[in-house]
């Protein structure tokens, strides 16, 4: 739990290689039909690339050695055509491959998206958004290499190797065994590399992770870093993350840059060992000289394949730690159960906290006990100190996190027995944190209902007191509000973020500081509007001015995750009580203040 934090690296959990490649495979099999083509324009294209050193041995052995120039000259031109067609297919082969490796690479990426979006508010909460994006872009792009790689080189280099095999065997059994002898040794190499380039490759990944949710983070928080002049000190850590970055790149590399002195090492191994042998099956009359070419020919034709497939094992193994980190995404469950099939019937607005207690790490209680029953249409007021808890009451109605004890009923029903989805199109939720996305002001206000009229759109931003500074805009409805709505003041982005709520028609309204932000002046407007907006509807309101929830039909007052209180204004303030002394602490100051 509680990683979030660029500089800590993340966990990985590996999985088996049999898994990995069951999982990565399983997005080929779309393309299934595409690739046997491809499959078996591969195998014409090896045929001919193995037919050339054949048609050397019969132009030396048959045409050259009888200066044979008719015979010469034939085979010289079978030989072209066939090139030339293999060329073509050849052409024909990368292009599908590049297509079919691209759709995979979107297949995934589209599905890692829409399996980030269903999962719940504890997995956003224990890392930063920079290393989800890690994992979504930078490590789904090097899977496509390793598609690439598979279906481009494995198959057919494979399927050469093994031919090339089987005739160098027929050639020459005994120079194919000798040639055969570095393969072992090899392969041992390559494993002993494998074991802990792996390793290696894994931590570059997660310091890239690491620089990826610095600067995200950083750019996010410019403005403060500016208005404290520390970009001197931010750009110091941003250039340790690179540092760390590019160290433990330096560390994968160098240890899997000994791949090719290896390979390269066991051919010449090979070569010296044929030319030795070979010179004596010569002398013998064992061996010709044009089977000593086609021969040396098949060798390379050997040994290129080795050479594809160790940047394929390459390939392989930086993509293991980025499939690892993909998958293990794909592994994690939402911790919020969506009962898909059972929707929820339309709701009337009773609801119900049971027993509820809740705890964010599974260590520290944040609710303990809450138990309440609201009427239809009643509203409610969430009053209290900072940290009580009211927030974390609101985001369990919502469902973003499901109680860890106890039950939340709505008209008598648990909520956890219904989908999400059928649930929350009932609800209109405006969150503390008003996020308005980069496109226009009613882009943003019809997020909650894209079927809305602009008649609708313009009623409720008057009823709610945001259609006045929105004419005063150059584009009116139309403007672009900037990532995050910077182009708008922050009680302007209040008032944008309650319309929305308001404009999802809901049956349960949850507004958590809806108006902090908003001038007095507004405010009482703003009141006005959402008094009408409340009606008929059942409401949780948090607020920390108490002058803006007197009127409610119920005040909860909530400390150190219980509520200690619970009646209208009116009861509250005969009580004398905690609430007694919030109000009046914040009257007092208004009053001194003013
Ligand atoms: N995502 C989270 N992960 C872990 N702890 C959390 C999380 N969100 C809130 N908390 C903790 O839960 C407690 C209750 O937080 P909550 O946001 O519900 O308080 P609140 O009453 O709404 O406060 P405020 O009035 O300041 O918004 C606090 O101690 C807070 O630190």
């Amino acid at each position: 739990m509680a990683y979030n934090a660029s500089k800590l690296d993340e966990k990985t959990i590996r999985m088996s290689r049999k898994e990995l490649f069951k999982r990565l495979f399983s997005y080929l099999k779309p393309f299934k039909k595409t690739i046997i083509l491809i499959t078996f324009v591969m195998i014409i294209i090896m045929f001919v690339n193995l037919l050339n050193p054949y048609i050397l041995k019969i132009s030396i052995d048959n045409y050259i050695k009888n200066s044979d120039v008719k015979g010469l000259l034939i085979i010289g031109i079978i030989g072209i055509i066939l090139n030339i067609i293999s060329s073509i297919l050849s052409r024909y082969r990368i292009v599908t491959m590049g297509d079919i490796t691209n759709k995979i690479v979107v297949n995934i990426r589209h599905d890692l998206y829409k399996h980030i979006q269903k999962l719940s508010f504890d997995f956003f909460d224990e890392r930063p958004v920079g290393k989800i994006l890690a994992r979504v872009i930078g490590d789904i792009n090097s899977l496509q290499n390793f598609f690439h790689s598979i279906i481009v080189n494995f198959f057919p280099e494979i399927l050469t190797i093994i031919t090339v095999t089987i005739i160098m065997l027929i050639m020459n059994y005994k120079l194919a065994i000798v040639t055969l002898l570095v393969i072992p040794l090899l392969i041992m190499t390559l494993a002993v590399i494998q074991i802990l380039v792996r390793k290696r490759w894994e931590n570059f990944r997660k310091k890239r992770s690491n620089l990826n949710s610095y600067t995200h983070e950083e750019f996010s928080g410019i403005k403060v870093i500016q208005a404290f002049n520390a970009e001197k000190k931010a750009e110091n850590t941003f250039f340790n993350y690179v540092d760390e970055m590019v160290n433990s790149f330096i560390n994968a590399v160098r240890l899997q840059d000994f791949l090719d002195p290896a390979i390269f090492i066991s051919q010449g191994v090979g070569l010296v060992i044929i030319y030795t042998y070979s010179f004596n099956l010569i002398k013998n009359n064992q061996l010709t000289i044009g089977e000593l070419f086609a021969f040396t020919w098949y060798m390379s034709i050997f040994w290129r394949p080795i050479f594809n497939i160790a940047n394929f094992y390459n390939n392989l193994i930086t993509s293991f730690s980025a499939a690892d980190r993909v998958f293990e995404i794909f592994n994690i469950k939402p911790s919020v159960k969506d009962t898909k099939e059972n929707k929820m019937p339309e709701i009337k607005g009773e609801i119900e906290f049971k027993d509820v207690n809740f705890s964010y790490d599974r260590e520290k209680k944040v609710l303990k006990s809450i138990n309440f029953k609201v009427k239809e249409g009643e509203s409610i007021a969430l009053v209290g100190p900072t940290g009580a808890g009211k927030t974390t009451i609101i985001n369990l109605l919502s469902r973003f996190y499901d109680p860890s004890e106890g039950q939340i009923l709505v008209d008598g029903k648990d909520i956890k027995d219904y989908s999400i989805e059928s649930y929350r199109e009932q609800m209109g939720i405006m969150l503390q944190d008003t996020f308005l996305f980069s496109t226009t002001i009613k882009e943003n206000i019809i997020y909650s209902n894209p079927n809305i009229n602009e008649k609708e759109i313009v009623k409720s931003s008057i009823a709610i007191g945001s259609h006045t500074f929105i004419q005063n805009l150059e584009k009116k409805y139309d403007t672009n509000v900037n990532e995050r709505g910077t182009r708008l003041s922050v009680g302007q982005r209040q008032l944008i973020s309650l319309t929305r709520a308001m404009i999802a028609n809901p049956k349960i309204l949850i507004l958590d500081e809806a108006t902090s932000n908003i001038d007095t002046e507004t405010e009482q407007k703003v009141q006005q509007g959402i008094k009408e907006l409340l009606k008929n509807r059942t409401s949780f309101i948090i607020a920390h001015r108490l002058s803006t929830i007197r009127d409610c039909d119920k005040i909860f007052y909530i400390d150190n995750g219980e509520i200690e209180e619970m009646g209208t204004h009116m009861q509250l303030m005969e009580k004398q009580g905690k609430y007694y002394e919030l109000y009046m602490t914040q009257f007092k100051f208004l009053k001194e203040g003013v």
